[in-house]
């Protein structure tokens, strides 16, 4: 099996057919509705909160709220609803979560969107979950995870999966490599390529990118959404307060697995660091859509679409030379 990840890549441009880079057309649909760049903030606690939904919902970008204060879902859901805002949730797979969904029924209310999000998402708890999430909300677009491997993505799309998000601990904060041995760290941008191919649904690349050009690639090798934690941290709208230390100003960002997450040391997967202070979401969301307006005219395209036919070639960890910005 060929293997590699962001940083072996390089994605060969081809003639140009647009005049101005903001021709480009960065927009996605996913599932029912269209966001105006293919890139979703992690549903973690340090990267997502109530305000930042809707903000971003208000704004058409993706979002996925986390799943950490169970019991504010509820009155999210109803407040979004209020402002005429769509609802994407997440749930795990306790049995007080099926108690959750039969409460959403009870309620009448229905999510647009609702992520499964565990750490080990290729398992029959899981595919239990979407059952009962598709026959309790049927129409509710649902996402499932995480998973690594083809044979997982298909099991959870046969399951009822409306679409599946691979990674497996290539996350910034993920310890799970060094613990566990197991996982697509090291290799995500390969996994996704395996994944895409077996898929029949789409893929959300989760995990791993470090730069604004890893979304293209993430494209490229068949992903349709990229959820990012590092990237978007740190922010003047990030979840937590702003930390000063020697003068510098950070937010901090914790794995939703790690000893803060959870509240105890046990079966943590995560870790905890400080991310320099960045300033307001909207200047980083802005410049990823123009670096990928920028991909794409690379690309010799004016849509996403463009992206999945580029040639590329393999430059192993030789690309950065120590490049960082
Ligand atoms: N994308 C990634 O690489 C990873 C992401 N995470 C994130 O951390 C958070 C916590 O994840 P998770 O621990 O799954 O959530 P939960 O703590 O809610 O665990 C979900 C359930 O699955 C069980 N479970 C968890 N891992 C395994 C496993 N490897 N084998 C068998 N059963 C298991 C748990 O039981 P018990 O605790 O008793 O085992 C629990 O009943 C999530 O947000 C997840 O996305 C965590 C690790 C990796
Ligand atoms: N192994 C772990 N993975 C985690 C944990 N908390 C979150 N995550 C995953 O990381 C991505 C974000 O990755 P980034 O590289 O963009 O920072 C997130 O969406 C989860 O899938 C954790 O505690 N352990």
């Amino acid at each position: 099996m060929q293997v590699f990840d962001y940083e072996d890549i390089q994605l060969i441009p081809n003639k140009c057919i647009v005049d101005s880079r903001s021709e480009c057309d960065t927009s996605i649909k996913f599932g029912p509705k269209t966001f105006k760049i293919p890139v979703v903030p992690a549903n973690m606690q340090t990267i997502i909160d109530e305000t930042l939904a809707e903000k971003l919902a208000a704004n058409d970008y993706f979002y996925v709220m986390h799943r950490f204060e169970p019991e504010k879902r509820i009155d999210f859901i109803k407040d979004m609803n209020r402002k005429k805002l769509f609802t994407s949730i997440s749930v795990g797979i306790k049995e007080e979560e099926f108690n959750f969904i039969d409460q959403l029924v009870a309620e009448n209310l229905k999510p647009d969107y609702i992520t499964i999000d565990v750490a080990h998402g290729h398992s029959d708890r899981v595919i239990e979950m979407i059952k009962y999430i598709k026959n309790n909300l049927p129409n509710s677009f649902l996402i499932a995870g995480n998973v690594g491997t083809p044979e997982a993505v298909r099991e959870l799309e046969n399951a009822g999966a409306d679409a599946t998000k691979v990674g497996i601990g290539p996350g910034k904060v993920c310890i799970t490599k060094l613990k566990t041995g197991f996982g697509t760290g090291g290799w995500q941008l390969a996994a996704i390529r395996l994944c895409a191919k077996a898929a029949s649904k789409p893929i959300i690349a989760d995990g791993g990118v470090r730069n604004d050009g890893d979304i293209a690639k993430s494209i490229r090798f068949g992903a349709d959404m990229v959820m990012i934690g590092s990237l978007l941290a740190g922010h003047n709208e990030s979840p937590g307060k702003v930390i000063e230390k020697d003068g510098q100003k950070y937010k901090a960002y914790f794995g939703s697995a790690s000893q803060y997450q959870k509240g105890e040391y046990k079966n943590v997967e995560g870790k905890r660091m400080l991310i320099p202070y960045k300033g307001e979401i909207k200047d980083t969301l802005n410049e990823m859509q123009q670096d990928l307006q920028s991909s794409i005219s690379y690309a010799g395209g004016k849509d996403l679409k463009s992206l999945r036919k580029v040639d590329y070639v393999i430059v192993k960890n030789s690309i950065y030379n120590g490049d960082v910005y």
